[in-house]
């Protein structure tokens, strides 16, 4: 006999969710991480400080507000490093506490330590002062998530040469910063340092950014962001980052150099597989430490499941919890809805950015017809009120059956708008249901209903011609 029916390596936002679902099938569940990591990747580098922090910095700086009260409006005029991190450890530690207390009314021990394989079906869990035990399980989940990808021969010193992990915890606000990768912790990253006002320069080595967005939204948010003085370098890939005294000097291929006062490379990430011993279980990783899964999250030892960041893209923590609950539930013979197509993507930026569904560009690639209907903040009454002039809402529409094929938001409440169209999407709504319905006036949600007349204007216009 087992010890636990499942042993899951991790108590991230996969870890967690795996455990708590097996738990209420009635299963015998551990959970084991580094006690000062309970919570994950996510609650203590990543999700819930970044978005603690985003939160003081639009407090502090008081920019949403400004074209309200005026272009000099502010909170606090210098805005200190305790000032902007003083909620996140609160936000933390109460995060922590909530996890513990889940687990433990759903009886699952949590195990202080890190777990590695000794064969398929046995885990040899060490804890700081190196002391070993040994686990058996009928099912392993491995969450164990990534760390940011350093290149090795940048030397990396946590005050001036930074990786996301250490920027939450500088010393002061950077006058300037350099980003390198503009990728999603990137261009969030890029966001709040110049509304801080630290002048940003993001390198990034490909054409562009946020490939996987709406473009006419990415074009937005690089005009915020132009306007908050950051600079982009596309196209231009980082070479060496030497350090002279407090000053950090990024040296690109193209033979640019840059000083700045900080250099924070976001540019990619790791998965944690290099202490698991995966060879034991008769598993193996890709060159960035990746698993592969099926669509179950199996393992090509179909007894090991792998959920989260480690298993790669999305790797957000929205999708990494349902990547767990439904890794648990297949274990255990309960049936799981597939909504894949359907997460939604929230990048908070400033402005943010949010979508669900296909971009015009990728419906325009699989050759699929769809019609645009937009609705502007600004010819929305609560857009007037809360003054965001710029935040929009597009639909993408099937002039077949009408049906929403991708729903695109940018701006204020962006992320939590998306779950209408989400929803309708997800119930399988046309543009009918959004033309019909009333919405509470005024919000920002109305944008539903003036997008959709937009979208039937014009399939109006086209129904026309076809009679
Ligand atoms: C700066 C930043 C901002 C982000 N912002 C967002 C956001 O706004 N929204 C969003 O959805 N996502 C965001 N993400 C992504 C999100 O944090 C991840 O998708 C999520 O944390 C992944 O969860 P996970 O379950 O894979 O585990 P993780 O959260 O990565 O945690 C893995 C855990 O496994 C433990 N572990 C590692 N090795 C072992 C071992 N051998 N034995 C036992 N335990 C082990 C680690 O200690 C860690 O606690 C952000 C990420 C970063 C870095
Ligand atoms: N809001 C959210 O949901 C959220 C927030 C933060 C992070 N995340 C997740 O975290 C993961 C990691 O994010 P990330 O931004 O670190 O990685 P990424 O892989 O998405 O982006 C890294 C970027 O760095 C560039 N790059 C790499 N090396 C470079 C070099 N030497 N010079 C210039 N450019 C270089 C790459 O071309 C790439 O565009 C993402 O998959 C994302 O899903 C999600």
């Amino acid at each position: 006999m087992p010890d636990v029916d499942m042993l899951v390596l991790g108590s991230g936002p996969g870890g967690q969710k795996a455990a708590i679902a097996a738990a209420k099938l009635g299963r015998e569940v551990a959970v084991v991480d580094r006690a000062d990591m309970v919570g994950g990747v996510s609650l203590h580098t990543g999700t819930i400080p970044s978005k603690t922090l985003r939160e003081a910095v639009l407090y502090l700086t008081g920019l949403t507000q400004r074209d309200l009260y005026g272009q000099s409006y502010r909170l606090k005029e210098n805005i200190t490093v305790a000032d902007l991190t003083a909620r996140t450890q609160h936000v933390v530690s109460r995060e922590v506490e909530v996890i513990r207390s889940q687990l433990a009314r759903n009886r699952v021990p949590l195990f202080a330590g890190t777990g590695r394989f000794l064969d398929p079906h046995t885990v040899a869990l060490r804890d700081v002062t190196g002391h070993e035990r040994v686990l058996t399980a009928e099912y392993v989940v491995i969450a164990t998530g990534t760390r940011p990808a350093r290149p090795p021969s940048v030397e990396f010193d946590g005050r001036t040469i930074l990786d996301s992990d250490n920027v939450l915890t500088i010393e002061r606000v950077p006058r300037s910063m350099v980003i390198v990768g503009a990728g999603v912790i990137g261009m969030e990253y890029a966001s709040m340092f110049a509304a801080l006002g630290s002048k940003v320069t993001v390198v990034e080595r490909r054409p562009a950014m946020l490939d996987m967005c709406d473009v006419e939204i990415v074009e937005a948010l690089k005009y915020h962001l132009r306007d908050l003085a950051v600079t982009f370098r596309f196209g231009e890939t980082v070479a060496a980052v030497e350090q002279h005294g407090h000053t950090a000097l990024t040296v690109l291929e193209s033979g640019k150099k840059i000083p700045a006062d900080a250099v924070m490379y976001s540019a990619g990430r790791q998965g944690l597989t290099d202490e698991l011993a995966l060879e034991q279980a008769g598993l193996t990783a890709d060159a960035r430490g990746r698993i592969a899964v099926d669509e179950h999250y199996r393992t090509q030892v179909p007894h090991i499941y792998a959920v989260g960041d480690v298993i790669g893209y999305p790797a957000l923590a929205a999708t990494s919890m349902e990547q767990g609950r439904a890794a648990a539930y297949h274990a255990f013979g309960e049936p799981v809805g597939r909504t894949h197509d359907l997460q939604p993507i929230g990048i908070y930026t400033i402005p943010e950015i949010s979508f669900v569904g296909r971009t015009e560009d990728r419906l325009t690639e699989e050759r699929v017809p769809f019609e645009v209907g937009v609705a502007r903040y600004r010819e929305l009454a609560r857009g007037q009120i809360i003054g965001d002039a710029h935040g929009m809402l597009k639909l993408l529409v099937s002039p077949d059956d009408r049906r929403l094929l991708g729903v695109h938001c940018f701006g204020s409440g962006a992320t939590e708008l998306i779950h209408i169209g989400q929803s309708v999407m997800g119930c399988g709504g046309t543009v009918d249901y959004l033309v019909d319905a009333v919405f509470n006036y005024p919000t920002l949600a109305e944008s539903y209903k003036v997008a959709a007349l937009d979208a039937t204007n014009r399939l109006r216009s086209l129904d026309r011609l076809g009679d």
